[in-house]
């Protein structure tokens, strides 16, 4: 049974508020729940977890000890009052319950109901769930912060225009990286092509995240989604890393995380702004957009098959860029054969491909 995936309420809010949106999802037996008190226009408060300080915030009501299903839900519902669940929603523990939470705990709500959920969620560490029979809305408080959870329809058209934009984005980095791979080999990349692309693989990340949320919201129904979005993030991760540390001042992987996590903070837009991207790259001055820039090769490199991880690392630190690797590849192929590389013949052959030149 789904409930023993829900064992714990956990002390951090934000923790809880992911564990709330994952306890009434769309097939579980809450959810199921939820929906019928709703489809009956019915109203509900119920309160899930966090027994002992729930039960001393209010009084009266049924002391039960029965099975928590969601058809024996529904029907205590059609009651006045409260419900109690507990933790791992297994058990409900009180119905009729009339909860008396501190009035003075500060609620932007309307209706009793609905400010005695708020507080109640402020008082303890519960889950607190409200149904309003007048508005058709199921509302989940956590920590005094309301969660207005949607329909799944409402959620799908999000998603479906998640996807797309995801979708196209996706489209958009890989023709930026195609276009910047052909400048890195011609050595020919500005500054601002850089920004481009950073900011590309950042507008991709943002969405991604903001599909998460409703891949979390949609539950069991989330799976088809949940793997779409792995698709459209397949080697992103890695071609992301190491462009960063192609083009950063410092191109340890340490400071390619630091920079990666500034990125992910910096509002997308500003990403467009060469000298932004600059100066979080950790160059000085504010440099123009049309400043040339030398790649370390290790993201191009990553994408020649014959090259290993560690080779990568070692013909960089060897060649110190791109452009002097593809001269010996070019002039002296032999020379490869010093680094260790197995097959020097293949890689040279795989980046005159890349770049144009035939074998
Ligand atoms: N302190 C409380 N303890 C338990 N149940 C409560 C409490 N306050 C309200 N309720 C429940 O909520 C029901 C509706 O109350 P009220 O109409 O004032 O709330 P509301 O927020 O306007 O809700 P709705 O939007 O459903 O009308 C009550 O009949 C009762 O069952």
């Amino acid at each position: 049974m789904e409930s023993s995936q829900f064992e714990q309420i956990p002390d951090d809010t934000a923790e809880r508020r992911a564990l709330a949106i994952k306890m009434t999802a769309p097939g579980t037996a809450l959810r199921v729940a939820l929906d019928m008190i709703l489809a009956g226009h019915l109203g509900a408060l119920i309160c899930v977890g966090d027994r002992e300080n729930v039960l001393a915030a209010g009084s009266d009501g049924f002391a039960l000890d029965v099975s928590f299903t969601a058809n024996r839900l529904f029907e205590l519902c059609k009651m006045d009052g409260a419900v109690v669940i507990d933790k791992d929603l297994t058990r409900i523990v009180r119905a009729n319950f009339h909860l008396n939470p501190d009035a003075t705990l500060p609620t932007a709500e309307t209706g009793t109901r609905h400010r005695t959920a708020a507080r109640m969620s402020l008082l303890t560490k519960s889950i607190v769930l409200a149904v309003s029979s007048r508005r058709s809305l199921i509302t989940v408080y956590v920590d005094g912060r309301a969660i207005q959870l949607k329909s799944v329809p409402a959620i799908m058209t999000a998603v479906s225009q998640l996807s797309v934009a995801m979708q196209s984005t996706r489209q958009a980095l890989d023709r930026e990286l195609l276009r910047l791979t052909a400048l890195e080999l011609d050595n020919y990349v500005t500054l601002g092509d850089v920004a481009e692309t950073f900011y590309l693989f950042e507008v991709l990340m943002t969405v991604a995240e903001q599909l998460d949320a409703h891949i979390l919201e949609l539950g069991n129904e989330g799976k088809i989604t949940a793997m779409q979005r792995e698709e459209y993030l397949g080697g992103v991760n890695e071609a992301y890393n190491l462009m960063i540390r192609d083009y950063a001042e410092d191109s340890s992987v340490e400071n390619a995380r630091s920079i990666r996590r500034i990125f992910h903070t910096t509002e997308n837009t500003e990403l467009r702004s060469a000298q932004v991207v600059g100066r979080i790259l950790g160059y000085d001055q504010d440099l123009p957009a049309d400043t040339a820039m030398v790649p370390l090769g290790l993201r191009t490199l990553s994408r020649v098959s014959v090259v290993r991880d560690d080779m990568a690392a070692k013909i960089v630190d060897e060649y110190d860029s791109l452009q002097e690797l593809l001269n010996v590849a070019e002039t002296n192929p032999n020379r490869l054969d010093d680094l260790g590389i197995e097959n020097p013949g293949a890689l040279a052959n795989a980046l005159r491909r890349m770049w144009g030149k035939s074998e």
